[in-house]
């Protein structure tokens, strides 16, 4: 299989739409593992300053397309502008458990100013008084505020997340969701989420992509504003749509 290597982007101005450069684009990409096509064709564009959510059934592809947009896959056919150093979070925190929570969050930044940068993130997060905590004191939501503290640190263009509050308890979740939205309007990266919760994808996202067999099946722009979604009669119905689309009875969830 041909090796594509991604390329830089040039920020290409917007005409059409009023959110930011482009973060991401891909057009025709596709990859199969040992012969068996499991990604085909797929064309997507993100904008910084927009929050996608990627959703699907299970063995979808999800984390195969994320993987290649986070440069940690080259093997795809197809074009592929992503910037140099995506910012990446796992549903696991990956946090280096020899460095203090701090030092996790400056990790490879050689600059004089980080370690004031990464204090001003913590406290953003909600971890000033753990700075210089071991990561295995920490929660798990904890450590995934300082994954989301280290992951922002270098305002990246491209912040991409896969399942990362799946293993959180349902509180965790919500204050989790409100803590990224906010972060996200601050610091206005292009956002992909993957998910396979219908109700977190309806809650977070500006634009909803479902994968189905490794195909885009729905494109779906949320139209709704994010304080209070999930009391509308809107959230119900899109709701509905998806899981309809997942091929889910509504009582499964
Ligand atoms: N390195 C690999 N080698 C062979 N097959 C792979 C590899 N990585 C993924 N696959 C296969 O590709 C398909 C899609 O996997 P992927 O992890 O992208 O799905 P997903 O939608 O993220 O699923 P889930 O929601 O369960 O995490 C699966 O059938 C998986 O077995």
């Amino acid at each position: 299989m041909a090796v594509h290597p991604a390329v830089p982007l040039n920020d290409a101005p917007v005409t059409d739409r009023p959110a930011g450069p482009v973060a991401v684009r891909a057009s025709g990409l596709s990859r199969a593992f040992d012969g068996r096509g499991i990604l085909h064709d797929i064309d997507l564009e993100i904008r910084q300053g927009e929050f996608v959510v990627l959703l699907g059934r299970s063995g979808s592809g999800k984390s195969t397309l994320l993987r290649i947009l986070a440069r940690l896959d080259a093997e795809f056919d197809g074009e592929l502008r992503v910037p140099d150093r995506p910012s990446v979070a796992f549903q696991d925190s990956r946090l280096l458990p020899w460095n203090r929570v701090i030092d996790n969050v400056t990790l490879g930044l050689t600059d004089k100013d980080a370690k004031r940068r990464a204090a001003e993130l913590l406290a953003e997060v909600g971890l000033a008084d753990r700075a210089r905590a071991w990561p295995k004191t920490l929660s798990g939501g904890e450590a995934q505020r300082a994954a989301l503290a280290r992951a922002l640190i270098r305002e990246p263009e491209l912040l991409l997340m896969d399942e990362p509050f799946g293993a959180l308890d349902a509180l965790t979740r919500i204050r989790m969701h409100r803590l990224l939205r906010t972060l996200c309007e601050r610091y206005r990266p292009g956002v992909l989420l993957v998910t396979h919760d219908v109700d977190e994808a309806v809650l977070l996202a500006d634009r909803i992509l479902v994968l189905t067999d490794g195909r885009v099946s729905l494109d779906l722009t949320v139209d709704l504003p994010a304080a209070g979604r999930r009391h509308t009669q809107e959230f119900t119905d899109l709701r509905t749509r998806l899981l309809t689309e997942l091929g889910v009875e509504d009582d499964d969830q």
